[in-house]
């Protein structure tokens, strides 16, 4: 399968927090902006696959900054890279000030989506060539993040995770 970008992949999402989406505190709530996360990733692991995709599992998320009611929020996804059949997609997440319209960075989540076929068994997609220095980043933690998730899900041995037992050494 012919290699591709991640800014074949790239998906933005843009959208208000309304009343019905915040906390007692005004600001969004986490598992609404976790919804958007995974919706904007599936479309991302989508286009890179061009296959149907299914959340395999939610390996980070960070909410750094509350995201105020009536905020504009940007989610930004894009495959970060690309397995067998697995693709890790990161994703930005980004809140617009309402006066100079300049964007700051509130949150960042990494996902892994599986593409799979209408039987829902698992099928090969193509490989991911990185082209900026974040996206050859992204790439080259991504080997770590996924034995660590592998590991967390039972489903590697931790002596297996070798990429990942060398950042915990010398
Ligand atoms: C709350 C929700 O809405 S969840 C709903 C959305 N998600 C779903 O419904 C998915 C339900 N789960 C599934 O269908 C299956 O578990 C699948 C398709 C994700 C994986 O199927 P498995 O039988 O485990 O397949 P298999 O072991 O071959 O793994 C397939 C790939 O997923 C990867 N994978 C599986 N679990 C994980 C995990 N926890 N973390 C990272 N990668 C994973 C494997 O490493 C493998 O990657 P590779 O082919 O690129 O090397």
């Amino acid at each position: 399968m012919q290699a591709k970008h991640p800014e074949e992949s790239r998906t933005t999402l843009t959208d208000l927090v309304l009343p019905s989406e915040t906390n007692p505190l005004n600001n969004l709530f986490g598992g609404e902006l976790l919804a958007r996360m995974d919706r904007a990733a599936s479309i991302a692991a989508r286009r890179h696959s061009r296959r149907i995709v299914v959340t395999a599992s939610v390996n980070h998320v960070a909410f750094n900054k509350a995201i105020p009611l009536g905020s504009v929020v940007t989610v930004e996804a894009a495959v970060s890279r690309a397995f067998k059949s697995s693709m890790e997609i990161f994703i930005d997440v980004w809140v617009e000030d309402r006066e100079s319209g300049n964007r700051s960075k509130a949150n960042e989540a990494i996902y892994t989506f599986v593409a799979v076929d209408e039987t829902g068994a698992p099928v090969g997609v193509p490989p991911l060539e990185p082209e900026t220095e974040l996206e050859k980043q992204r790439y080259d933690a991504a080997l770590r993040r996924k034995q660590l998730s592998l590991v967390l899900a039972g489903k590697m041995k931790p002596n297996e995770a070798t990429e990942l037992k060398a950042l915990f050494q010398d």
